[in-house]
């Protein structure tokens, strides 16, 4: 079986996507990434996330950068937002993304374009959604956990912009598949998102 996940920015889709990982114990990719360890390598060999020929060489990077903690941070992730609008980033993970859902038993992956791109014929999809400043807040209480010196007014700032970004490039835009079930997590405890996501896979399974 084959889960897509995808939604804006600290939008909850991460931790819907591992928790269903573990329920239905098939392996996860959490797309975001990759596309964070390009921006991270542009930005460490001093370069212009917007510059798409600096953009494209940094995906070579290798797979022990997506265990490094600088990933997390919001310099990665803006980042990731401008590197991951050049058609020739995307087209160079893309092989990566689709060989890991293809695999024999299936897997969970969650990003921006997992339903409508990458993983289209998916078992099941879920459009994850909660309100720009109930995210901004959820992020900025992660990273205060975290040590890291930030504002409230900052993170919101970021998500609005990675928002505008993410959703309006011409190449694999955020946004919902049509055959995908919303989930507004806005007003949700992290166990009750987990359980409405659990139902929408058994309901798009049992439609199947
Ligand atoms: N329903 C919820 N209620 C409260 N906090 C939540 C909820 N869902 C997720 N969180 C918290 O919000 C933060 C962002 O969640 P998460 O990392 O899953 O989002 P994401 O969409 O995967 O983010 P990113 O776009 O950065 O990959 C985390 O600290 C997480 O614990
Ligand atoms: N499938 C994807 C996943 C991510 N992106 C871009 O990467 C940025 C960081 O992603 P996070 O999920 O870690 O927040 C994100 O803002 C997107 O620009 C993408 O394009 N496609």
């Amino acid at each position: 079986m084959i889960i897509a996940v995808d939604g804006p920015a600290a939008s909850g889709k991460g931790t819907i996507a591992r928790a269903l990982a573990r329920h239905y114990k098939l392996p996860h990719l959490d797309t975001g990434l990759l596309y964070r360890a390009v921006g991270q390598t542009v930005l460490d060999r001093g370069g212009d996330p917007a510059n798409a020929l600096e953009a494209l060489a940094a995906c070579d990077f290798t797979d022990d950068l997506l265990l490094d903690p600088r990933l997390k941070l919001a310099a990665a992730g803006n980042a990731a937002s401008v590197v991951s609008a050049h058609p020739a980033v995307r087209q160079a993970l893309i092989e990566r993304q689709c060989a890991f859902a293809a695999q024999p038993g299936g897997a969970v992956l969650d990003g921006r374009d997992i339903g409508t791109v990458i993983a289209p014929q998916a078992d099941a999809k879920i459009f994850v959604r909660a309100t720009s400043a109930i995210r901004a807040r959820r992020r900025y209480e992660e990273l205060v956990r975290a040590g890291v010196a930030t504002s409230f007014d900052k993170v919101l700032t970021d998500i609005k912009a990675r928002d505008l970004r993410d959703s309006t490039r011409a190449t694999a835009p955020l946004r919902q598949a049509q055959d995908a079930a919303l989930l507004d997590t806005s007003y949700m405890s992290i166990e009750t998102a987990i359980s409405r996501a659990i139902t929408l896979v058994e309901s798009a399974r049992a439609r199947v």
